[in-house]
């Protein structure tokens, strides 16, 4: 028998509780200001690389997609990242937060030093999302769900440790507060329409297992090369690298 919605939805709120970034260290580190400004640089280098990639993600699964009300539903998180004529979108904002904590944001935005295992883990979401059936796909969003309480502890965290933190460096987080609901809403009961079996059921909430294990190795991989045993692997950003003076100088 296939498990009701109610179940089905617990199940997936049961993924987040155990698997969903929150719980890494490195943001136990980042959000109690435990990080050096060179760690806080490279998360912001490193998830930078997921930022650019999401709206890239968006458009493979709309290329998939043949019913337009979808895809007119779907577009908005296009725009979101990549800003309207009114709307400056997520990834300038991104980069606001890049220049803050001292970084140039075109050596941010060339995605160079970025560290493999970010590219890797990104480059198979993407992937995932063109190659799996669009229930698996949508289901891999749903990360989304518990998205907003690690943005609001992070508004809270780095406003009460840092000294860049500001409204403007921080917008990127206080938009996705406004913006992240509704997508995910929308994912959310698309997601419990049609998993209408016991086996679809069993892929959407794999696919939200293999979604945590993107977002939780790009921290393993962070704090591997910038805090423990800080070992940076050949070729990623070394302290120093990609700052906003050496543009001047
Ligand atoms: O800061 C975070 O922890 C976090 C997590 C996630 C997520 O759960 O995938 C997203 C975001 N932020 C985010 O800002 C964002 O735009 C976003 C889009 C998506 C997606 O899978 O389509 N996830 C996330």
């Amino acid at each position: 028998m296939t498990p009701s919605k109610e179940e089905f939805e617990a199940r997936l709120r049961q993924i987040g509780a155990e698997r969903y970034h929150d719980r890494h260290p490195f943001h136990g580190l980042l959000h109690g200001g435990d990080c050096t400004p060179d760690q806080v640089r490279a998360w912001v280098i490193n998830r930078y690389y997921y930022q650019h990639s999401i709206p890239m993600k968006d458009a493979a699964f709309m290329s998939r997609v043949e019913d337009p009300d979808l895809r007119r539903i779907w577009r908005s998180r296009i725009e979101d990242h990549d800003g309207t004529d009114t709307n400056e979108g997520g990834i300038r904002r991104w980069l606001r937060l890049a220049e803050a904590v001292g970084l140039d944001p075109d050596y941010v935005a060339s995605c160079e030093g970025v560290l493999p295992a970010t590219r890797f883990a990104v480059d198979a979401y993407v992937r995932f999302v063109r190659d799996k059936t669009l229930l698996e796909a949508v289901a891999a969003s749903l990360t989304e769900l518990f998205a907003p309480k690690i943005h609001a502890q992070r508004i809270e965290g780095l406003l009460q440790n840092y000294e860049f933190a500001d409204d403007s460096s921080l917008s990127y987080f206080r938009n996705r507060l406004k913006e992240a609901p509704k997508d995910v809403a929308f994912g959310l009961q698309w997601v419990l329409d049609h998993a209408d079996t016991a086996e679809k059921q069993d892929a959407a909430a794999a696919a939200l297992i293999f979604k945590t294990d993107v977002l939780w190795s790009q921290l393993d991989a962070l704090y591997g090369a910038y805090v423990d045993p800080a070992r940076i692997p050949p070729g990623a950003w070394q302290p120093g690298e990609g700052l906003m003076m050496q543009r001047a100088s």
